[in-house]
């Protein structure tokens, strides 16, 4: 894991999106693949997005448990170079989709209490990366993108045998107090930088990404 922070923008839906991820100096840039999220695409238009996402910036396809039919169409149509598990996937589909698609996973994993970190060292002996995301409320329409923080003091000071991304609420405001506090390497953002669901606004990701490098 290299020494700088690496940044993780998600849910991009426009080119002028894709322009400004790259413009900020994030390392990823993520699509979503679920149709009850604003930021839903389908395989077809993130093709054209992922396309003119330039080189250095690794283009993540986020799923929500996907059948093999599913993934097989977004990666017969979309280039891309590492899948979010963000469902309850168990760890055992962890490993078949690892084993069948042949890309890295990175699995979610929801964060609400101490009672939540086991899963994480369960995950972290299956997946490539692991998201630590806050855990949705009973009901959620969406188990991620709601713009929901978890209590990071939980996790400040564990460590597991992968690389792992802080998610869940971040926002240009909070990221840095963020990373110092868990000692993440890596953060993600989807709704702390829009505008309206949906909608990503250029300037909040630079200032999303520079407090996160600073
Ligand atoms: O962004 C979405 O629409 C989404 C939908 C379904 C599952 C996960 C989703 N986003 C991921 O959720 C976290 C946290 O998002 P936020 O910053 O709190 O809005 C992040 O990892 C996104 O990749």
């Amino acid at each position: 894991m290299p020494d700088t922070i690496r940044v993780k923008i998600c849910g991009l839906t426009r080119p002028q999106d894709v322009q400004a991820v790259a413009d900020a100096g994030a390392a990823y840039a993520g699509f979503v693949f679920f149709p009850k999220s604003p930021r839903h695409l389908e395989p077809e238009a993130a093709r054209a997005l992922a396309l003119e996402v330039p080189p250095g910036l690794a283009k993540v396809a986020l799923t929500v448990n996907a059948e093999d039919a599913l993934l097989e169409r977004i990666l017969e149509t979309v280039p891309i170079d590492m899948l979010q598990l963000h469902g309850s996937e168990s760890p055992e589909r962890v490993a078949e989709v690892k084993a069948r698609f042949g890309l890295p996973v990175m699995k979610a994993v929801g964060v609400a209490t101490e009672a939540d970190l086991p899963a994480l060292a369960e995950y972290g002996r299956v997946a490539d990366q692991l998201l630590v995301d806050a855990k949705p409320a009973e009901g959620a329409a969406l188990p991620g993108g709601n713009g929901l923080a978890f209590d990071w003091r939980l996790i400040a000071g564990r460590r597991w045998p992968v690389p792992w991304m802080l998610a869940g609420g971040l926002t240009p405001e909070n990221v840095a107090e963020a990373i110092h506090l868990t000692g993440a390497r890596q953060v993600d953002v989807s709704s702390g930088v829009e505008s309206a669901p949906g909608e990503k606004d250029a300037e909040t990701i630079a200032a999303f990404a520079a407090a996160a490098f600073a």
